[in-house]
């Protein structure tokens, strides 16, 4: 009873710590997750080439899905994933949805199953496991259905959900930030720019959503503007991504050339990648 599957990260349009309300797109970074169910009855989980990793996540999503599909099965589940943990590019999302997939794989019951109602069994292992906010059914709707996603993650309901076709750069410093940590106080203050954002991104003007949002969050959570100013002559939208550390900007392949070797100057990886469409599948 064995399963894959892989599930991508994403940036951020709209942050839903102020208001619940958020947007997320996919990018070109996958998280692959393998499930080996047995009778022992209990979960353990690893991540490859971090040993000393927050396993609760993966465990949680493979106990839910056992729950409704399975028949007590225990088992062991593992991660290898090109989305750094706790960077802003949605690891966690891609991780609970990887393994949701590849827990529904070895039970032969993928069929059964949504891909958005898989993506909510994610979001509530995510709850349950205490490494969101708000559930962030934004990023986690993004990285298994690929596109565009806005959401209300109070009622994890998809408002609306495109495809688009963009060049992404992605900065990402050596530092981690935990969305479980996050000033969500400071947060809700940048409330009346979070509404602004949503209203953009319900316009599909989602690179202006993104440079507000990423004005009012860096404000917010403490981290510098310097990338977002640097970058705005250059491109159609950029912004804080999740509760950071990374910045996103999305625009014209050339003029984010430009843009990477600038971000090249700073300490951390510097990646030119693309959105993606087809969202997380099973391998
Ligand atoms: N590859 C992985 N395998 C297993 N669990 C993971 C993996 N990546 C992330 N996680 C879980 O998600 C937690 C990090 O979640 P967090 O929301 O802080 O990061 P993120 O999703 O990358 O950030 P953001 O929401 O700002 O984009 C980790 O502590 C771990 O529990
Ligand atoms: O933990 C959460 O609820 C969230 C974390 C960040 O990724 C945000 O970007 C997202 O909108 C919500």
């Amino acid at each position: 009873m064995n399963g894959r599957a892989a599930a991508l990260g994403a940036g951020t349009v709209l942050n839903a710590l102020a208001t619940g309300f958020g947007s997320a797109f996919a990018i070109d970074a996958e998280t692959r997750a393998t499930v080996e169910l047995d009778d022992t009855g209990t979960v353990d989980g690893a991540v490859d080439g971090v040993p000393d990793a927050d396993t609760r996540l993966i465990e949680r999503c493979v106990e839910l899905v056992v729950e409704e599909f399975g028949n007590g099965q225990g088992g062991h589940v593992r991660t290898e994933s090109d989305v750094p943990m706790a960077a802003g590019l949605k690891s966690s999302s891609a991780a609970a949805n990887a393994t949701v997939l590849a827990t529904l794989d070895a039970l032969d019951a993928a069929d059964e199953l949504s891909r958005e109602a898989a993506c909510r069994l994610g979001v509530q292992a995510a709850r349950d496991a205490g490494v969101t906010v708000t559930g962030a059914f934004d990023d986690a709707s993004a990285s298994m259905l690929g596109g565009v996603t806005v959401t209300d993650n109070a009622e994890d309901d998809l408002r609306k959900h495109e495809p688009v076709e963009w060049d992404v750069l992605v900065w990402t410093p050596p530092e981690q930030a935990f969305s479980a940590d996050a000033d969500v106080d400071r947060c809700h203050d940048v409330a009346p720019m979070a509404d602004l954002v949503y209203d953009l991104a319900l316009d599909g003007r989602y690179g202006e959503a993104m440079t507000v949002n990423g004005l009012a969050f860096s404000a917010a959570l403490d981290f510098p503007t310097d990338p977002a100013v640097e970058a705005m002559p250059h491109v159609d939208g950029v912004s804080l991504s999740g509760t950071g550390p990374s910045v996103v900007a999305v625009g014209e392949r050339e003029q984010l050339e430009t843009v990477k070797d600038r971000w090249d100057e700073r300490d951390g990886t510097t990646r030119l990648t693309t959105t993606r469409n087809d969202g997380a599948r099973i391998l």
